[in-house]
């Protein structure tokens, strides 16, 4: 099995999500079960995204309810590719809460993972080649509320839910070909690292989110989960990291 994680912008419109879909269902032919995690919809400013749903109220310290209005984004994103893969004849289903077994303290906005139990996971898949996963939250184990990850935190989802699964791979579905020289969209003459190594990967990584979440690197670093961080549209291989 393999896992795929689709962000915001992979997520953002039913054009993009028309590549997410095409991924799945070649992923389905090829490993026979894929787990999806998915991140909101778009960026600030459109319906359904983390910081649209944020401006909604006034800004506060992280709080129950900071967390559970985030958390909906997720929950939106995955109700939404969901119905419109089954709409292609897939067999697909969500987890999310207690069924998705990521459980976590009650530090709001930035909550550690206590413990993984994917034994909801695992049965589902027996009936399902996909269970799709709401990205960046977890369920608190005291109050039984949501809590999230940290900004970009559906990239911990995925590697988490790769260690904890032993997934083949971990693939990131990105606006650009893979980790490049440096940001693309800040700089012009940059190239794709075809493959690099958990420490280089942490290296060029220097904000907390940026190619993909500083934390979820770290963690893949820790457990040696092997990751592939590609194009959304093009076929061709992007940047492998498996050492
Ligand atoms: N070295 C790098 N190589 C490629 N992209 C980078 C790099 N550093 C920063 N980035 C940025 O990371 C972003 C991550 O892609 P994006 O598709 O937005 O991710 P997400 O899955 O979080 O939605 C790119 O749009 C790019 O601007
Ligand atoms: N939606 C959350 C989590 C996330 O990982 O998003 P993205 O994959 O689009 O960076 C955020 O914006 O922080």
């Amino acid at each position: 099995m393999i896992v795929q994680k689709y962000g915001g912008v992979a997520m953002q419109n039913h054009q993009s999500r028309k590549f997410v879909i095409s991924h799945i269902q070649k992923a389905i032919s090829k490993h026979q079960k894929v787990l999806v995690v998915v991140s909101a919809m778009g960026r600030r400013g459109q319906y359904y995204s983390t910081d649209t749903l944020l401006d909604l109220i006034p800004p506060s310290a992280n709080s129950i309810e900071t967390d559970l209005l985030s958390a909906c984004g997720e929950l939106i994103s995955a109700s939404v590719l969901c119905a419109e893969i089954k709409k292609e004849g897939i067999p697909a289903t969500i987890l999310y809460g207690k069924s998705a077994g990521i459980i976590t303290n009650e530090a709001y906005g930035n909550a550690d993972i206590l413990y993984v139990d994917t034994k909801e996971v695992t049965n589902t898949f027996k009936d399902y080649p996909c269970i799709i996963v709401p990205g960046f939250q977890g369920l608190s184990e005291i109050s039984q509320t949501f809590t999230t990850l940290g900004r970009g935190g559906s990239d911990l989802t995925a590697v988490v839910y790769g260690h904890h699964l032993n997934a083949d791979i971990v693939e990131f579905y990105k606006n650009v070909p893979g980790v490049m020289t440096s940001d693309p969209f800040k700089n012009e003459s940059v190239q794709l690292i075809s493959s690099m190594s958990y420490e280089e990967l942490q290296n060029i990584i220097i904000e907390p989110v940026e190619i993909i979440q500083k934390r979820a690197a770290k963690f893949a670093a820790l457990h040696k989960v092997p990751l592939h961080i590609r194009s959304l549209y093009e076929e061709r291989d992007g940047t492998y990291v498996y050492q």
